[in-house]
């Protein structure tokens, strides 16, 4: 087997000067970087599944909302989360071989540290974005994969979470067709049978309102994905779409798109301001996150980002609870981004507890797991919620004559299904908030207005080298370049309801400044005071 590997891996040789690492979501840069890269990830990802027995592993070849230009890829273990942390380690010491036998020394520890049986069968789902280099990419991971024997189904162009949604399925036959069409049929039944039970009257006949939203799909493959999932949907909802031209790499996120939204808060390409208070939302490059918006009657551009989805969930789930008297317990997680008003909204006038967590999904979706209805959303709009199997059991055996109780009941055991548990997904999400505005009949601004943000910023400083900036207390403070924490404390005491925080970003190569205070001069004027200090480094 190793004489296949030494054959193959010369095909795909590591450029000497680079150095790769598993980062925040797998390895993403330069996609013209990446060769042989993807060749080892399908040789570790053949060596995760002959760890497990055979369990299917999920690689998807992506890099979100990164420029077209970049790719990037990652691994999905076979319950649909991020591949398991221990791994990673490994996924960056077989990235940066620089020859052959340095690989081939690397693959024999790895096989002898899990003692993996080589004769184990292996198995691979594979998918990609739409970026112009995917297909290349595609190839030689599949030259990682022949490598050892490993059976691999190829499902073409798909959102990050519908590969996710389909290793799930691959490996647990209860959690829905291992297909793409699978996938639609799942979340539009669910869906559909929500808005029935939501929009029945007393005596059995529906009112018909009907919910329209546009989508910017950042010209990526969620575009593509919305077209099909419309077929299965009923007539109580409306799904336009702009920025759709996924099959024109070059465009996507292109002032456009989730990240460009939310970074610039205004509204993307595609989309104009004449159009008031009607709903609005953007996807990112593969769908995983999203954030919605719209513009008010005073012709302002407000915001309804992670935070505002998430204390939109917790207020759904939290009104459910109390009304069917459920004695489930109900958490949410933020990270440090999170504006500071949603997290006072939600642990002084919802009373959640709110925990908090470095930056990036895996470590927000593992806290999610200490509760029964954990609820986690980065601020850009990556999230979902989990649900334990305590709360599963106690909907199912809910018992009661009464008709609102019976039909709230009813809605949460299908919210369940409509909510895509493995990883935070745009459309999945798109659907909940969706049903949730519905149950309580609120247009965008009666969403927006359970609090008011923050005047925030979010800078990137380009420093020499980024790995200096190291943090503790969930990346809320700097422990390293020594006493620049100080100063920064020292500055944000000048503000009134201030907050910053400096930390390395793990998919880019800068550091990311965050400043929040109570008026928007303030927040300029502190962001670029902290950037300042942090531009001594560059
Ligand atoms: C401030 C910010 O938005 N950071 C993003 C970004 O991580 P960084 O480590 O900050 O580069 O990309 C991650 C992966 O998509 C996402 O999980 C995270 O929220
Ligand atoms: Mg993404």
């Amino acid at each position: 087997m190793l004489e296949v590997i030494r054959l193959n891996s010369s095909k795909h040789p590591k450029p000497e000067s680079l150095e790769f690492s598993y980062g925040t979501a797998g390895f993403r840069m330069l996609a013209k970087n990446l060769d042989s890269v993807v060749f080892r990830v399908g040789l570790l990802a053949s060596l995760r599944s002959k760890a497990l027995n055979g369990k299917t592993i999920g690689i998807m070849i992506t890099a979100s909302h990164n420029p077209p230009e970049d790719n990037g890829v990652k691994l999905v273990d076979p319950m649909g989360e991020m591949l398991d942390q221990n791994w990673e380690v490994h996924a960056t010491a077989l990235s940066n071989c620089n020859n052959v036998e340095e690989l081939c020394n690397c693959l024999e520890q790895i096989i002898s540290f899990f003692k993996i049986d080589l004769t184990t069968c292996s198995k691979i789902v594979i998918a990609r974005d739409s970026r112009e280099s995917g297909l290349k990419l595609l190839e030689s991971t599949i030259d990682g994969l022949k490598s050892f024997n490993t059976e691999y189904q190829d499902f073409g162009l798909l959102t990050t979470p519908q590969l996710h949604y389909i290793v799930r399925c691959s490996n647990d036959i209860s959690f829905g067709e291992a297909s793409e069409n699978g996938y639609y049929k799942k979340l539009s039944n669910s869906f559909n049978n929500i808005f029935h039970y939501e929009n029945e009257n007393e005596n059995g006949k529906e009112n018909s309102t009907k919910i329209c939203v546009t989508i910017d799909a950042a010209n990526g493959i969620g575009a593509d994905k919305i077209v099909k999932l419309r077929s299965y949907l009923s007539e109580y909802v409306q799904l336009e779409l702009v920025n759709d031209k996924f099959m024109e790499p070059q465009l996507l996120n292109v002032a456009c798109g989730a990240d460009f939204v939310k970074t610039n808060q205004k509204l993307p390409n595609g989309i104009n301001s004449f159009n008031l208070n009607t709903l609005f939302c953007s996807f990112d490059g593969d769908a995983d996150r999203i954030v919605f918006y719209y513009v008010d009657s005073d012709k302002v551009f407000k915001l309804l980002d992670g935070d505002k989805i998430a204390t939109l969930f917790a207020f759904f789930f939290k009104k459910m609870l109390a009304f069917l008297e459920l004695d489930v317990s109900i958490g949410i997680i933020q990270t440090a981004y999170a504006n500071g008003s949603s997290t006072t909204y939600i642990e002084d006038n919802l009373q959640i507890p709110v925990i908090f967590t470095p930056t990036g999904v895996k470590h927000l979706h593992h806290k999610a797991l200490d509760y029964d209805v954990g609820i986690y959303f980065e601020a850009n709009g990556h999230g979902t919620v989990l649900f334990s199997q305590n709360f599963i059991k106690s909907v199912t055996n809910y018992q009661s004559n009464n008709i609102e109780k019976k039909r709230s009941i009813n809605i949460l055991k299908e919210i369940v299904n409509l909510i895509n548990q493995t990883v935070g997904d745009a459309i999945s999400d798109l659907l909940a908030v969706l049903v949730i505005l519905n149950f309580f009949k609120f247009k965008p601004s009666d969403w927006d207005s359970n609090y008011k943000d923050l005047p925030n910023k979010l800078l990137k400083v380009i420093v020499k080298d980024r790995t200096i900036f190291k943090t503790t207390n969930a990346e809320r403070s700097l422990v390293e370049p020594k006493f620049l924490q100080s100063k920064i404390d020292q500055l944000v005491k000048s503000y009134n309801k201030s907050r910053s925080f400096v930390r390395a970003s793990g998919t880019e190569n800068a550091v990311r400044v965050y400043a929040e205070a109570q008026d928007p001069k303030s927040c300029d004027e502190l962001a670029d005071k902290v950037s300042a200090l942090v531009q001594e480094y560059s």
